[in-house]
Parts: C-alpha cells; sequence; structure tokens
C-alpha cells in the first residue's frame, strides 16, 4: 500500500541544541535504513520549509503507524497522510 505522508518539523524549545541533534542523527540513521529497506520509497525536502513530502511503501496501515510512531522526530513534527491508489492514466 502506497501513502503520501507531509511531515512538518517544530523544533522544542525546551531542548538544547545539542539534544535536538543527536535525535536528528538518529532520525536520519532511521529515514536511511527505511529508504535501504524499500519502505521510505521517496523523501523530498519542502523548498523553504522544515518540512518533507515523502511517499511510503507498506504492507498496510498498522505498518505505516508503526513506522510512523517509530520516528525520532515524530513527537516534534505535524504529520498528514494520504492514502494512494493507481492513477487510471499512469502507464506504470
Ligand atoms: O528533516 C525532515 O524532514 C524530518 C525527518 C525526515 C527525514 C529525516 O531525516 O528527518
Amino acid at each position: 500500500m502506497l501513502f503520501k505522508v507531509e511531515m512538518t518539523v517544530n523544533p522544542p524549545s525546551h531542548l538544547s541544541e545539542e539534544e535536538f541533534n543527536a535525535i536528528k542523527i538518529k532520525e536520519k540513521n532511521y529515514a536511511e535504513e527505511l529508504q535501504r529497506e524499500g519502505i521510505w520509497v521517496h523523501l523530498w525536502r519542502v523548498a523553504g520549509l522544515y518540512a518533507n513530502v515523502s511517499i511510503f511503501e507498506v504492507r498496510d496501515n498498522q505498518h505505516l503507524h508503526d513506522v510512523l510512531m517509530a520516528l525520532p522526530l515524530y513527537p516534534y513534527m505535524n504529520v498528514s497522510v494520504t492514502p494512494l491508489c493507481q492513477h487510471p492514466s499512469s502507464i506504470k
């Protein structure tokens, strides 16, 4: 199942720069692992914003939920999920 996921990061004011950077390193490692596994299929920065537009390929809704809940930055993000299906004019 394919989903478009939009994430906007809201850096917390109660963490030091070092504490937040440590979370960002964990997030980067997890994001790279999910990309290597073929789960995080596309990851695009939204120009001018601390936000991304992503495509996830997962087994089911529960799988997507588990993947998103495990994001180290999840507590500091607004996340929006849109289910995708085949476009009738797509040649893929
Ligand atoms: O920077 C972001 O958009 C948030 C998040 C997504 C991947 C990653 O490494 O951090």
